[in-house]
């Protein structure tokens, strides 16, 4: 079997606030395999994001390892830890954060101008389904349009993995499926890793595996025998 591309043992956060000590992550231990859709359902407060911004290079574990492929995350120094974000992890959140002064092109263009090897802007508006609406600005596309413009964004440098927290949160379900469908189509013409936090269960039949978060633990993980296709789903 190929190098995972994370490999968590013993991964740890807790906060201490005051007399609290709050265990956000609790000694997880979890591959996720190159390609893999893992979707992470779980009550609030029960350490997805925490174990999200970890794998993404945003936040560090209090202890524990984490592996990206070969490179341990753990040992890296701010800078190091920068470059692992920039070169190979994108990101998608609930809020699409898109600069409302600039066309969707040209948003996606902020990324591709610092990027290694990324691909046309064009190309990757193409991807998420919004060739004809590129020259458009923020306030002139609905909320899935914008989440796309941001899923464009994330994808257009060719991260390795791609980390969604809540990325139909803020959507209907007609606009929250077709998010899922570009997700879904981005991780089978890139092979992009795609983790998904999600509180809505329904999103769990599109996942490969599926892991239940609860009091900072992975209480169970389910593997799907068959992915669902987006339009399958309903909510
Ligand atoms: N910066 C912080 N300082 C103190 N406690 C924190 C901090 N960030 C997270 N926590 C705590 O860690 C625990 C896990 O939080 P986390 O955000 O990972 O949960 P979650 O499962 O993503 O929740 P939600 O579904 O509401 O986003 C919670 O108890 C939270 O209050």
């Amino acid at each position: 079997m190929s190098v995972p591309v994370f490999t968590a043992k013993a991964l740890t956060k807790t906060y201490v606030s005051g007399e609290v000590m709050v265990h956000a992550l609790n000694e997880v231990d979890l591959g996720i395999a190159e390609k893999e859709v893992v979707v992470l359902l779980g009550p609030s407060g029960s350490g997805k994001t925490t174990l999200l911004n970890i794998m993404g290079g945003l936040d560090r574990p209090t202890s524990g390892r984490l592996f990206f492929r070969d490179l341990d995350l753990t040992d890296l120094e701010d800078r190091e830890l920068t470059k692992y974000r920039r070169d190979h992890v994108g990101f998608v959140f609930q809020f699409y954060n898109l600069v409302p002064s600039l066309t969707a092109y040209e948003n996606v263009a902020l990324v591709t101008e610092v990027a290694r090897n990324p691909m046309r802007p064009a190309d990757a508006l193409a991807l998420v389904g919004l060739e004809e609406r590129m020259h458009h600005f923020p306030a002139q596309l609905s909320g899935g349009e914008q989440q796309r413009v941001a899923i464009a964004r994330a994808i257009a440098k060719r991260p390795a993995v791609l980390l969604c927290d809540e990325p139909t949160g803020a959507l209907d379900s007609k606009t929250g499926i077709r998010v899922i469908e570009v997700l879904l189509g981005v991780n089978r013409q890139l092979g992009t890793t795609t983790v998904i936090i999600t509180h809505n269960a329904s999103i769990q039949e599109v996942a490969d595996r599926v892991l239940f978060f609860a009091d900072g633990r992975i209480s169970r993980i389910q593997t799907n025998e068959a992915r669902r296709e987006a339009a399958e789903l309903t909510w």
